[in-house]
């Protein structure tokens, strides 16, 4: 997919330091609209960094970062939902009620309106059936679910994915994967997903943003230039993760 024509999400330039470490250089990435791309590096190359920039998190940086056309210092933030390593749910509170927490906060989550786009995204997750569930009845895989749907809840234009499924077993890791395409190809929203895990990077992913070094600069670029639904097993995949592999090690 082109990311040439108005990207949803455009980086130019962007350096972020803390105090004295310098932990991204010179980072340019234009994301296209409804496009799927990976983020994937080593330890303390600052991919999470990259993310907290994106989501508004981090204000203070030198470079532009936009969202939809709007700097993320003037507000474009508003459009970007985040799904972090832990499920990061509120204990105490249903399936229905942590959802909700996405909501824009002008949004009454009682009405019926609310009511029903919570339930409806709910069912998007694959989670019918447990909105009344508090966190410790549900599987890690199930949580991290409720955590995505929060993340959605505001119908951002992009989503960012800082590693959400490094936690998981393998099985249900790849059970997840497929739930996230499902998902991001039934709403078309724009994603955004750091990984340390190349296999996932390269069978989820349009493309595949390849961090390095400290402070962090973009290495490599790679276009996973493969039909979907995609076999984890097919030869062009094995290739490509071994490219990624190769463009880590340089
Ligand atoms: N709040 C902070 N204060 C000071 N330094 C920080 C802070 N957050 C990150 N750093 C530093 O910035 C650099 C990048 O960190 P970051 O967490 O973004 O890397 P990462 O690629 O996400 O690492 P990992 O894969 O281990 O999560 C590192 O040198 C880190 O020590």
């Amino acid at each position: 997919m082109s990311s040439d024509a108005d990207p949803v999400l455009a980086v130019d330039d962007l350096r972020k330091r803390y105090g004295e470490t310098v932990a991204l250089d010179g980072v340019d990435l234009a994301v296209a609209d409804g496009e799927f791309v990976a983020v994937v590096g080593p330890s303390g190359c600052g991919k999470s960094t990259l993310l907290r920039v994106l989501s508004g998190l981090e204000a203070q940086f030198d470079g532009r970062v936009a969202v939809g056309g709007t700097d993320v210092r003037a507000g474009g933030s508003d459009d970007v939902g985040m799904v972090f390593q832990e499920p990061r749910l509120l204990g105490w509170a249903d399936v229905r009620e942590n959802v909700a927490v996405g909501l824009p906060a002008d949004v009454d989550p009682e009405r019926p309106a609310a009511r029903d786009r919570v339930d409806d995204l709910i069912e998007t997750v694959g989670l019918d059936g447990f909105a009344d569930s508090r966190p410790d009845e549900l599987s890690g895989g199930m949580a991290q679910r409720v955590s995505l749907a929060r993340g959605l809840a505001y119908d951002p234009a992009v989503l960012l994915l800082d590693e959400p499924f490094s936690a998981l077993d393998r099985l249900t890791k790849a059970d997840q994967q497929d739930h996230l395409l499902d998902v991001w190809e039934r709403r078309g929203t724009t994603v955004v997903l750091v990984t340390h895990d190349v296999e996932e990077a390269v069978y989820l992913a349009d493309r595949v943003v390849v961090l390095d070094g400290q402070p962090g600069t973009v290495a490599s670029v790679v276009d996973v230039d493969v039909e979907r639904p995609r076999e984890r097993a097919d030869p062009d995949l094995v290739a490509l993760r071994r490219e990624v592999t190769d463009a880590l090690g340089r």
